[in-house]
């Protein structure tokens, strides 16, 4: 049985706050679980972030844990009831100004500026744009606006203006305050909500770095302006979200299957591993099984060649939190089958610039045209397996590495499945037998497979893989 390529990526909410939950996520298949910084105190969520920690510790599996920032999403806040309910053509007032529990009179949003940015006519969308306003007048402070679209509105629901332009900053002063706090947790990537260009992305990267912080940046692609920037976003970034809540507001959500096409290519030709999310299963909520639209919809996210689908309320608030993951995995499994998934076309007329990537390429190719187990790459920093996961394949690359660190970044590449191995415990020239053994004891390989392996001649320096070998493995120890 060949592992899933594909990486599941699960926010951890109140229905997987447990140890037993997120243990059962892990064991369902979650390669990364999320902690989204929007919800709850920043105490909270540092348990949920240590907690994640020691589920993976005790099952010692690899899992990535990534700490999404909440950005400048501008959201209504507290509601007198548990909900307003919305119906057609009433009336609801928004007002910055408001900061006791709101009601349709009155409805307090953490956006000051709003009565200035806004013009009667303008779109307003909230929850993920599931309830449409329209404004129709402004009397100072206060937004009146008529229902377009009605529904259930819950508290500190999301509110954006359709084509985009509510101006709050990139970093927020909690999204500083949040880089420094989490400096010393076990976070392997950070989401960057909103950023509009590069300058955001070097200005996080700025601000990590004066932390001695070494997680990996994750640029999340939600709003119109990213998307005009889009090329040095991604170049800037380490990773990419297609975040298709956000995204779906500001540039119409008829717009989105092309742009996610779009930016899962662009980010593939920069060498970038890409997220899709939000509404992935949506629907098993609050049902057992997804609808068969979801399911397409995943399958197509995989065809487009994301690395990563990722589950935001189907496992942070939903009734199915560990089922989901385990529908999840067989929908990747089936995709991953299909003729188009294998088909590997890119790349073969470009130019290599680095020794390393030409290595890649090679063990590919090989691993396309060969009868080949799998493909194992010994690695410092990730970069190798990274690039080799690009091109598209059906055979499983093993990366190992002697760098937790190394590992964990790893859990987002598709088709890359790190193992923690520790080189310079082997005192020996070639360490290549020694790998093998390992994954013959893990059960991954059988003696006498054939496998491709790519390793450089000197431990400890990243980016200098020169070796390419086929090997038979046997036993050794
Ligand atoms: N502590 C929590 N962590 C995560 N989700 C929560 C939490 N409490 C409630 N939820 C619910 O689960 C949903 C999870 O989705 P997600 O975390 O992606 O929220 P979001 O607000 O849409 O994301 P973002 O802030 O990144 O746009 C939320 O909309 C919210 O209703
Ligand atoms: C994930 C997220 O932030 C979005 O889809 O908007
Ligand atoms: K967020
Ligand atoms: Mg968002």
């Amino acid at each position: 049985m060949k592992p899933r390529r594909t990486k599941i990526v699960a926010t951890l909410g109140p229905a997987t706050d447990s140890k037993s939950k997120i243990t059962d996520l892990i064991l369902a298949g979650a390669n990364i679980l999320r902690i989204n910084l929007s919800h709850g105190t920043f105490e909270q969520q540092k348990e949920k972030i240590l907690l994640a920690k020691e589920c993976a510790t005790e099952l010692n599996k690899i899992v990535g844990i990534l700490v999404d920032l909440q950005g400048p999403k501008i959201r209504i806040q507290a509601l007198e009831e548990r909900y307003l309910n919305l119906q057609e053509n009433d009336s609801i007032v928004l007002d910055p100004t408001i900061t006791y529990p709101g009601n349709t009179d009155g409805v307090g949003v953490n956006h000051p500026e709003l009565p200035k940015e806004v013009v009667v006519g303008d779109e307003l969308l909230l929850d993920d744009g599931r309830i449409t306003l329209s404004v129709k007048d402004i009397q100072g402070s206060r937004v009146i606006c008529q229902v377009i679209s009605g529904g259930k509105l819950l508290p500190f629901k999301g509110l954006n203006k359709k084509g985009g332009g509510l101006s709050l900053p990139s970093l927020t002063e909690k999204d500083k305050q949040d880089i420094r706090s989490i400096t010393g947790l076990p976070i392997d990537f950070v989401a960057l909500s909103f950023p509009k260009t590069a300058d955001d992305i070097r200005y996080a990267r700025s601000l990590l770095k004066e932390q001695n912080n070494p997680a990996h940046i994750v640029a999340k692609i939600e709003r119109a302006e990213a998307i005009e920037n889009i090329d040095e976003i991604i170049e800037a970034s380490d990773a990419v979200m297609v975040a298709r809540g956000d995204l779906g507001v500001e540039i119409g959500y008829a717009e989105l299957p092309g742009i996610q096409k779009y930016i899962i290519n662009r980010a593939s030709l920069s060498d970038k591993a890409v997220i899709t999310a939000t509404q992935m299963m949506e629907s098993m909520i609050t049902n057992p099984i997804p609808t068969r639209a979801e399911v397409s919809d995943v399958a197509n996210a995989i065809l487009d060649g994301t690395d990563a689908v990722m589950l935001s309320a189907e496992t942070a608030s939903g009734e199915f939190p560990i089922k989901v993951v385990a529908i999840l995995h067989e929908i990747c499994k089936a995709a991953e089958r299909q003729r188009f998934a294998r088909a590997a076309r890119n790349r073969v007329e470009s130019l290599c610039e680095r020794s390393d990537e030409s290595i890649a390429m090679a063990a590919m190719y090989i691993a396309n045209h060969l009868k080949i187990k799998a493909i194992v790459a010994l690695t410092e920093s990730g970069s190798t397996p990274l690039l080799m996961s690009r091109i598209r394949s059906t055979i499983p690359i093993y990366a190992m590495s002697r760098h937790a660190e190394t590992c964990r970044r790893m859990t987002l590449f598709k088709g890359v499945h790190p193992v923690y191995f520790d080189v310079t415990q082997f005192n020996a020239w070639d360490i290549s037998k020694y790998a093998l053994d390992k994954l013959i004891q893990m059960k991954i390989l059988k003696e006498g497979d054939n496998v491709i392996l790519t390793k450089g001649n000197i431990i400890g320096i990243g980016g200098n893989t020169n070796t390419l070998k086929i090997l038979e493995a046997k036993n050794v120890t």
